[in-house]
């Protein structure tokens, strides 16, 4: 197995539009499922990945990235699952240094690109890994972003994994429809959407509310961050952002959504994520971290239970043609 942060099989650095190892065939810079080898090609590389999830935003900035890398952290804390963490916010990758991997490489072995282990049960890919410098700027059009999501999911060689975990970037992009497009032809769990209460963040989840419901992806739920604060002298809550419209919880029930629960703001979140730490191991305590424990209980509880691998809704191929 492979050791944290090392990468299995060096043989030579792979780079955006370079292929894998395994799967061969140029990548066709261009949104959409080609013929039915390209199909097979992904199915047989997600085959052994049990469940998917997205984790979505409306807004940046809200914690998504920070959610998605605790997300990990917290499946990845049972050391029988097996792990993958997969950032495909290719202009903004802040994976990498959230998960204590900055500056490592992806490498290409026989089977394809290797993920970068943290753990040996968790790995992580993102497009961080193909940048000579973290300072580096990826400015691409749409089907160069779509190639490579494309390539992400077929060429790295994840091995067995229980939970695909996908940070995306914020809004509803071509990037969004690229990753439902290509995953239709396995599967998706659902999507988790993360807010904070203002009403301006709020107004845009309603947007990747609708959004997902226009491409059939299962929405698990509504996480709010930053939901309050909680002193840690005196335990005394307070509202940072009071919600005007009744926060997150009164939207997901005018929508039908679940709440999946409230994260408290907490400055060590920012702290332990900046020295590429779990926070959840850091401050096993808190009430933030007694929170994200629930909230990846019922999110293992919505995979695992609600969506058996052979009920698995197959995302419809309605991308084929119109955006949302
Ligand atoms: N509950 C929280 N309490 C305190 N700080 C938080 C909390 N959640 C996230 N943060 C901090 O907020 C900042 C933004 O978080 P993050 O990068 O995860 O947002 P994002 O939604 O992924 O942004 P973008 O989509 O623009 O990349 C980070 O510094 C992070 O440490
Ligand atoms: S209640 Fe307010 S003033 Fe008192 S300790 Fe907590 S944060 Fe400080």
């Amino acid at each position: 197995m492979p050791q944290p942060g090392a990468v299995r099989g060096r043989r030579g650095r792979a780079g955006p539009g370079s292929e894998g190892g395994g799967s061969g065939g140029t990548v066709r810079a261009r949104c959409g499922l080609g013929g039915r080898a390209e199909v097979a090609e992904l199915r047989a590389r997600l085959r052994a990945v049990r469940h998917t999830v997205l984790v979505l935003s409306g807004k940046g900035g809200v914690g998504k990235s920070t959610f998605s890398a605790l997300l990990a952290h917290g499946l990845a804390a049972d050391e029988t699952k097996q792990v993958a963490l997969l950032d495909i916010d290719i202009c903004g990758p802040s994976i990498p240094k959230m998960m204590g991997l900055e500056g490592e490489q992806v490498h290409q072995s026989g089977s394809g690109w290797s993920p970068v282990y943290v753990e040996e049960n968790l790995g992580v890919m993102s497009v961080g890994f193909l940048l000579s410098s973290p300072d580096d700027a990826v400015i691409w059009r749409g089907p160069k972003k779509n190639g490579l999501i494309k390539q992400f999911l077929r060429d790295v060689d994840w091995g067995e994994v229980d939970y695909l975990i996908v940070d995306t970037p914020p809004g509803t992009s071509d990037e969004h429809l690229s990753i439902v497009q290509y995953l239709s032809a396995t599967h998706i769990d659902g999507a988790v959407i993360v807010t904070t209460p203002q009403e301006v963040s709020l107004q845009d989840v309603r947007k990747e509310i609708n959004f997902c419901r226009k491409v059939k992806l299962p929405i698990i739920g509504v996480v709010e961050n930053m939901s309050g604060f909680v002193c840690p002298k005196c335990k005394n809550e307070s509202q940072i952002f009071p919600p005007t419209t009744g926060g997150a919880e009164k939207m997901c029930q005018n929508l039908s959504v679940s709440l999946l629960g409230k994260v408290p703001l907490d400055p060590q979140i920012g702290k332990s994520c900046d020295r590429g730490q779990s926070f959840l191991a850091e401050a096993p305590e808190s009430p933030a971290t007694l929170s994200y424990r629930n909230i990846i209980q019922r999110i293992q509880e919505y995979c695992e239970h609600h969506h058996l691998q052979e009920e698995k809704i197959i995302v419809s191929s309605v991308l084929s043609s119109d955006s949302p």
